[in-house]
């Protein structure tokens, strides 16, 4: 008799230098110890300088691939990444709304770090009207926050009242990324609004590297793990955020200009 093994997915982008985007998520789902599986939507051709071309996957492909996964696998968690626009977004809705998969982990890629369009403007409608309403969480960064809630975000308060009318839209739980575009900063502060109506900032140090490529990615996917293995919500985003920081602090020399983040990180790592 075989052992059970934890299986979850990610439905995402192939991104060629393997620091985000599926290769991440796969990594992290490894390092957090269960089965990953992948559905592509799309392959981005980029390195640590950026992102210099893309495709998207046919629709019929992306839907081919979920019904294998449906048809064989016991997924019990899974996220969304890049979704590119509104007809694949669309098609992983259909696909995904009788909920075969357990949780659902959306994070909301819009644009990477080196300013690539990884969902087009129109798409963020769809995206809040057809996902937003079957996701247990969504993790936008702080752009992405302003996009999506159309807030400012100047203060502390406005991140809340954004969290708030983020949650408005659907979501069960909302975790918002902060800021860290300004070398000064010494702390990166989340703010994560919870189901039950709790609510608390969680903070580590900002850690001065540009070897910073698959943060977003490596963060929701660890969360995605956690779940899977039955963490509450609450504890899984917060071994996420331990993890994250442990992957950017401990740099790996990889790629000349932004590189990815070091997935090989053990837990016990302070
Ligand atoms: N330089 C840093 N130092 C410490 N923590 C960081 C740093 N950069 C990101 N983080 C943390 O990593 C996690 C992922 O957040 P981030 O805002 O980078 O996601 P993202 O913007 O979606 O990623 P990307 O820009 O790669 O798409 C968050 O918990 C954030 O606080
Ligand atoms: C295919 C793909 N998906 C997502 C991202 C953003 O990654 P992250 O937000 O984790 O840096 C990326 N660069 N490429």
């Amino acid at each position: 008799m075989l052992n059970e093994f934890t299986q979850v997915l990610t439905i995402a982008g192939s991104d060629s230098d393997g620091s985000a985007g599926a290769q991440a998520d796969l990594k992290t789902f490894m390092a957090r110890g269960v089965y990953g599986m992948s559905v592509l939507t799309a392959a981005v051709a980029g390195n640590s300088y950026g992102i210099h071309d893309s495709v998207n996957m046919p629709v019929s492909f992306i839907e081919n691939q979920i019904k294998d996964i449906k048809d064989d696998f016991k997924v019990s968690a899974f996220k969304t990444g890049m979704l590119s626009d509104s007809e694949i977004i669309h098609t992983v809705t259909e696909a995904i709304k009788d909920k075969p998969f357990g949780y659902f982990v959306l994070d909301p890629v819009i644009i990477t770090k080196h300013g690539a369009m990884l969902l087009e403007t129109e798409a963020y409608q769809t995206l809040i009207d057809e996902l937003f309403p079957l996701a247990d969480l969504i993790t936008p960064n702080f752009y992405e926050a302003k996009k999506l809630s159309g807030l400012e975000l100047e203060n502390k308060e406005e991140i809340i009242k954004a969290a708030h009318k983020l949650r408005k839209l659907g979501p069960k739980n909302i975790m918002i990324k902060g800021e860290h575009s300004d070398d000064s900063i010494d702390e990166v502060e989340d703010y994560v609004l919870l189901e039950d109506g709790q609510s608390f900032w969680i903070s580590e140090p900002y850690v001065k590297t540009e070897h910073i490529n698959g943060t977003g990615d490596t963060l929701s996917s660890c969360i995605v793990a956690e779940l899977a293995k039955g963490q509450s919500m609450e504890d899984a985003i917060k071994t996420a955020k331990t993890f994250t920081y442990n992957a950017i602090k401990h740099e790996i020399a990889v790629g000349h200009k932004y590189g990815p983040i070091n997935h090989f990180v053990k837990d016990d790592i302070q």
